[in-house]
C-alpha cells in the first residue's frame, strides 16, 4: 500500500513536472498551439499563453469570443482562409499562411500547421493548430522579391545586350535588348548555334569564338550581323564564373564607330574631296621622311594650285566650284603611286608626297601626267571647263629634312610658280626664300611709306583718237622708297593687295587724285577726266560708296569728273554685291571703266549687267597688234563688242605709231601709253597738255590713196633693181628691210600689194605674208624667192597665203606682168567687199 502510494505520489509528481514543464513550453515556445471547433466560425477551444506575448491577445479573448479568430484574419486574406480550411477535411493537414492582427491594430504573417483529429472511428473531432510568425521572413522575402523586379526591370530596359552561357557555352539567357537586336527570341536562340548565326563572316566568327574562350575576362569589339541582316558593331565585356559559366554584356556602338569614324574623317580628311587633310599630311609626311632615312630615297613635297580658282568659283557659283574641287582631288589621286598622297589643305591648295624615288628626276613623270591630266575638260553641271594648275616642289632630303620646312618650302616655289602664270613649275630654290624675306620687309616698309609721305602720284594722258586731244589721265600710284628708290606698283600692289594695306593706301590714292583734279580746275588747266585704279578689296568695303561720297565732297569735285578703272576679276568676286555698288556710282554721275579687258573672263552676260562707260584693251594684246595675227583679231573683236555696247573703248601700252594707226582703222575711240607720254609727276602734266593739244593726225586709212605697193625685202639688189623697174609705174612705192617693220607700215599705210623676200630679218617671207594675210585678207600678197623651193609656196599659195612667187633675178616684163595682175586682182577683191 505503502508502496502503491509511493508509486502514486511519484506519479503525481511526475505529471505536475511535464504539466509544469508543457506550461513553460506553450509560454515560452515560438509556436503558438491551439485546437478549434470543426465548424465554423472555427471558434478557438484552447490556446497557448504564448499568444499574450507574441500577439498582444489574452488567451481568454479567443475562447470566450467564437468568431474572435476570424475577425482577426486579414479581410484580404480571409476567403482564402476559409477555402483552406475546407480541404483540412479532405487532407487531414493543412499549412498556410496569412495576415492576422496582432492586438494593437497592425498585422502579423502568419504561418498555419493545422491536422484535423480524428476519433478511432474516424469521425472529425477537433482542429489543433500552431501560428508561427513568419512576418520577418515575409519581409525579407517581400523585399528580395522587389529587389528581384528591380533587377529584373534594369535587365529589360537596360539598353545592352546580356547573354549568360553555362560552362559548355550553351547559351542560357539573353535580356531582351540582346532579343531585340539580335532578332531571336531566347527561346529561339536556344535552339541554334547563336555565335555562328551572329558572324557568318569566317574570320568574324573565329574572333568571336576566341573572345568567348578567353581564359581572361576582358572587353573586346565584335562585328555580328542581326537575324535581319543588319550588321551591327559591337563592344562585350567578358565576365567568368567560378563554374566556368560567362555572361557577356554588349553594347551596340554601331553609332559610336560611325561617329568615332567620322571623327576620325574629320580630324584628319578634308570632308569635300575625301583626301587627307594638314593633319594627316603632316603625319604621313613625317613617316615618309622617317623611311626615306633609312632607304636613302628621295622625297617629294608638291604644292598645286589651280590657276584662277577664285574666278572659276565665283562665276560659276560655290557648288561648281565644289564639284571642281572634287574632280581635281579625284584626277590627282589616280596620277599617283600607291603609297604616295594627295592631300588637300584647304581652298585650290593640294599638297602631294611623293616617295621612294631613286632620283629628284623621278618626280617629273607623275608632275607630267598630273599636268596633263588636269587640263582634259571637266564637266560641270551642263558646261565643259579647261584649267590648268601650277605646282611648287621641294625635295628631301636636299631642300629640308623636316615636313614642316619642305611643306613651306613647296608652299614659296608654288608662290613663285604662279607669279609666272599659268601652267608655272618650280622647283624650290634657297633664294627663293630670301625674295620671301625681302618680300616680308617691302612689306613692313610700304607700312610706314603712307605716313612717312613716300607714295606718289603720277598722271599718264589718255588721247581721244577721234580728235586727237587729251581727255583725261591716268592716276598712276608711285613708291619712293628712301634705299631702294623708286618701286613699281607691279610690285607693291599686289603685296598691299595680300596685307589690306591696299585700303588705305587707295584712300589716299582717291583723296590725292580727286584734290589734283580739283586743283587742276581752279588753275584753268583744261578740264580733264581723272581716272583711278581700284582695288578688289577697296571696292568690296561697305563703307566704300560713303568714302567715294566723302571724298568727293571734301575736294568738292564733280562725281562726272572721276573714272574709277575695275579690273575684270574684281568684279567677279562678287557679282551681286558688284552690280550693286556699280548702280551706285553711275547713279552719282561716276564713269566705269573696265581695265586689262581680255585678260579675264571678257563675258558678254555680265558686261551686259554692269552700268559701264568704257573697255580698256589690255596692253598685252596691243604690244603687237600690228604683228601677230591673234592678238590683231582680240583687239578688234574687244572694239566691235565695245561699239555693239555702245562703250567707249580705249586701248593701253600703245608705243608706236603703226599701233595708233592700226587702233585708229578699227575704229578704237581713245589711247594711252608711252607714244603719247608716259605718266608724269602733276607738276609736269598741266604743261605737258598746254603744249600738246592736238597729238594724233588722222588716218589716212580709209580715205582715197594712190595705188601702192609696199616691198619687204634685205637684199640691197633686188630692192634697187625693182625701184628701177619701177620708176616710170604710177604706184606709190614703200620700203622696208624687215618683217616687223613691215607689218608696222602695212598698219599705217594702206596697201594693195605686199611684195617680200623669202630672207628676210626677223621674219621668213611665207610667214610675214601669212600675217600679212590675216590682219590685212585684201592685200594681196607675192613672194620673191631666190631659190625656189616648190613645195613651200606651192603650200604657200594653196593655204591663200600668197597670190603669187617670182623667181629672183627678176625680169622686167616678169615683174609688170605679176604687179599689174595683182593691182587688178586687188581691185576685184575691193569690188566683191563693197558688194558685200
Ligand atoms: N610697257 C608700257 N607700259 C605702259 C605704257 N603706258 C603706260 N604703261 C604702264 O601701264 C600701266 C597701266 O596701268 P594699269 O594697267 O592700270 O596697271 C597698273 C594698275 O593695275 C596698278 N596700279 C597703279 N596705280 C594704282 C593705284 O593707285 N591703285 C591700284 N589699285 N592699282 C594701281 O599697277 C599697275 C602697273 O602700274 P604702272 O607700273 O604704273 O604701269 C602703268 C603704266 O605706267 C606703254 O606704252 N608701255
Amino acid at each position: 500500500m505503502q508502496n502503491y502510494r509511493r508509486k502514486t505520489n511519484k506519479k503525481a509528481q511526475a505529471s505536475k513536472v511535464a504539466q509544469a514543464r508543457l506550461q513553460h513550453l506553450l509560454t515560452v515556445g515560438p509556436a503558438i498551439i491551439y485546437s478549434r471547433m470543426l465548424r465554423a466560425p472555427y471558434a478557438t477551444t484552447f490556446i497557448s499563453d504564448n499568444i499574450q506575448a507574441q500577439m498582444g491577445y489574452r488567451p481568454k479573448d479567443f475562447i470566450d469570443t467564437p468568431d474572435f479568430w476570424l475577425n482577426r484574419v486579414h479581410p484580404e486574406d480571409r476567403d482564402r482562409v476559409l477555402t483552406k480550411l475546407k480541404s483540412l477535411f479532405r487532407h487531414n493537414k493543412l499549412y498556410y499562411e496569412y495576415r492576422l492582427q496582432h492586438r494593437d491594430g497592425h498585422y502579423r504573417w502568419i504561418h498555419n500547421g493545422q491536422h484535423l483529429v480524428r476519433a478511432a472511428d474516424g469521425q472529425p473531432l477537433e482542429i489543433v493548430g500552431y501560428w508561427i510568425d513568419i512576418t520577418e521572413r515575409k519581409q525579407a522575402e517581400a523585399a528580395l522579391k522587389q529587389h528581384q523586379e528591380f533587377l529584373q526591370t534594369i535587365l529589360d530596359r537596360i539598353p545592352v545586350m546580356i547573354a549568360h552561357f553555362d560552362p559548355q557555352g550553351q547559351l542560357q539567357w539573353l535580356n531582351r535588348e540582346a532579343e531585340h537586336l539580335l532578332g531571336w527570341s531566347l527561346e529561339e536562340a536556344k535552339q541554334i548555334d547563336i555565335l555562328a548565326a551572329c558572324s557568318p563572316d569566317p574570320d568574324d566568327y573565329q574572333k568571336t569564338l576566341a573572345f568567348m574562350q578567353d581564359a581572361h575576362p576582358r572587353w573586346g569589339d565584335l562585328r555580328i550581323h542581326s537575324r535581319n541582316g543588319r550588321v551591327l558593331e559591337t563592344r562585350w565585356a567578358n565576365i567568368r564564373f567560378s563554374d566556368g559559366s560567362r555572361i557577356g554584356i554588349g553594347k551596340d556602338v554601331t553609332e559610336y564607330k560611325a561617329y568615332e569614324a567620322q571623327l576620325e574623317r574629320q580630324t584628319n580628311y578634308d570632308t569635300l574631296t575625301g583626301l587627307p587633310n594638314r593633319n594627316l599630311l603632316q603625319d604621313r609626311l613625317s613617316h615618309a621622311l622617317a623611311r626615306a632615312r633609312r632607304t636613302r630615297q628621295w622625297v617629294a613635297v608638291l604644292g598645286l594650285g589651280l590657276d584662277h580658282f577664285k574666278l572659276i568659283n565665283d562665276s560659276l557659283g560655290h557648288s561648281a566650284g565644289d564639284a571642281l574641287l572634287q574632280a581635281v582631288a579625284s584626277r590627282l589621286e589616280a596620277c599617283l603611286r600607291e603609297g604616295d598622297t594627295a592631300a588637300r589643305l584647304g581652298g585650290d591648295e593640294f599638297v602631294l608626297v611623293l616617295e621612294d624615288l631613286p632620283e629628284k628626276t623621278g618626280v617629273e613623270p607623275t608632275i607630267q601626267r598630273i599636268l596633263n591630266t588636269l587640263e582634259a575638260p571637266f564637266q560641270l553641271e551642263t558646261q565643259e571647263f579647261f584649267i590648268s594648275a601650277s605646282i611648287g616642289v621641294s625635295f628631301f632630303p636636299q631642300d629640308g629634312r623636316k615636313a614642316r620646312t619642305l611643306l613651306k618650302q613647296a608652299d614659296i616655289a608654288l608662290h613663285r610658280a604662279k607669279n609666272q602664270g599659268r601652267r608655272g613649275l618650280q622647283y624650290y630654290t634657297p633664294a627663293m626664300s630670301m625674295e620671301t624675306i625681302r618680300r616680308l620687309s617691302l612689306e613692313n616698309s610700304l607700312r610706314s611709306a603712307l605716313d612717312r609721305g613716300e607714295l606718289k602720284l603720277h598722271y599718264q594722258p589718255q588721247v581721244s583718237l577721234e580728235n586727237g586731244r587729251v581727255m583725261g589721265v591716268e592716276a598712276l600710284l608711285r613708291w619712293q622708297h628712301p634705299h631702294r628708290g623708286w618701286i613699281s606698283p607691279a610690285q607693291f600692289i599686289p603685296l598691299a593687295e595680300e596685307n589690306g594695306l591696299i585700303v588705305p593706301i587707295g584712300e589716299w590714292v582717291l583723296n590725292t587724285a580727286c584734290a589734283q583734279a580739283k586743283t587742276w580746275q581752279v588753275t584753268g588747266e583744261p578740264p580733264l577726266t581723272i581716272a583711278v585704279n581700284l582695288s578688289a578689296r577697296q571696292f568690296l568695303q561697305t563703307k566704300f560708296i560713303a568714302q567715294i561720297d566723302q571724298i568727293l565732297g571734301q575736294c568738292g569735285l564733280a562725281a562726272k569728273v572721276l573714272k574709277l578703272e575695275i579690273t575684270e576679276s574684281l568684279l567677279m568676286q562678287d557679282l551681286k554685291g558688284a552690280i550693286t555698288t556699280l548702280h551706285a556710282l553711275k547713279e552719282r554721275g561716276i564713269q566705269l571703266a573696265i581695265d586689262d579687258f581680255g585678260t579675264g573672263y571678257s563675258s558678254l552676260n555680265y558686261l551686259k549687267r554692269f552700268p559701264l562707260d568704257q573697255l580698256k584693251i589690255d596692253r598685252a594684246f596691243i604690244r603687237d597688234i600690228t604683228r601677230e595675227p591673234d592678238d590683231a583679231a582680240i583687239a578688234q573683236a574687244i572694239i566691235a563688242l565695245a561699239h555693239s555696247l555702245k562703250l567707249e573703248v580705249m586701248a593701253e601700252g600703245v608705243e608706236r605709231e603703226a599701233q595708233v594707226a592700226f587702233l585708229q582703222a578699227k575704229r578704237c575711240h581713245a589711247i594711252q601709253g608711252y607714244y603719247v607720254s608716259r605718266p608724269l609727276p602733276p607738276e609736269q602734266l598741266a604743261p605737258w597738255v598746254r603744249e600738246n593739244k592736238r597729238l594724233i593726225q588722222a588716218s589716212e586709212i580709209g580715205s582715197g590713196h594712190p595705188p601702192t605697193l609696199l616691198l619687204v625685202d634685205d637684199d640691197p639688189l633686188a630692192a634697187a633693181t625693182l625701184q628701177q623697174l619701177l620708176r616710170e609705174k604710177p604706184y606709190r612705192l614703200l620700203t622696208c628691210r624687215d618683217a616687223l617693220e613691215g607689218l608696222d607700215l602695212l598698219a599705217v599705210h594702206p596697201v594693195d600689194v605686199v611684195m617680200a623676200g623669202q630672207r628676210i630679218p626677223k621674219m621668213e617671207g611665207v610667214e610675214f605674208l601669212r600675217r600679212a594675210r590675216d590682219i590685212y585678207p585684201k592685200t594681196v600678197r607675192i613672194l620673191l624667192t631666190d631659190q625656189s623651193n616648190k613645195s613651200t609656196e606651192v603650200d604657200a599659195i594653196n593655204e591663200g597665203a600668197i597670190f603669187k612667187f617670182l623667181e629672183k633675178p627678176i625680169s622686167e616684163k616678169n615683174l609688170k606682168a605679176a604687179l599689174q595682175v595683182a593691182f587688178l586682182f586687188h581691185n576685184v577683191l575691193q569690188q566683191r567687199a563693197k558688194n558685200g
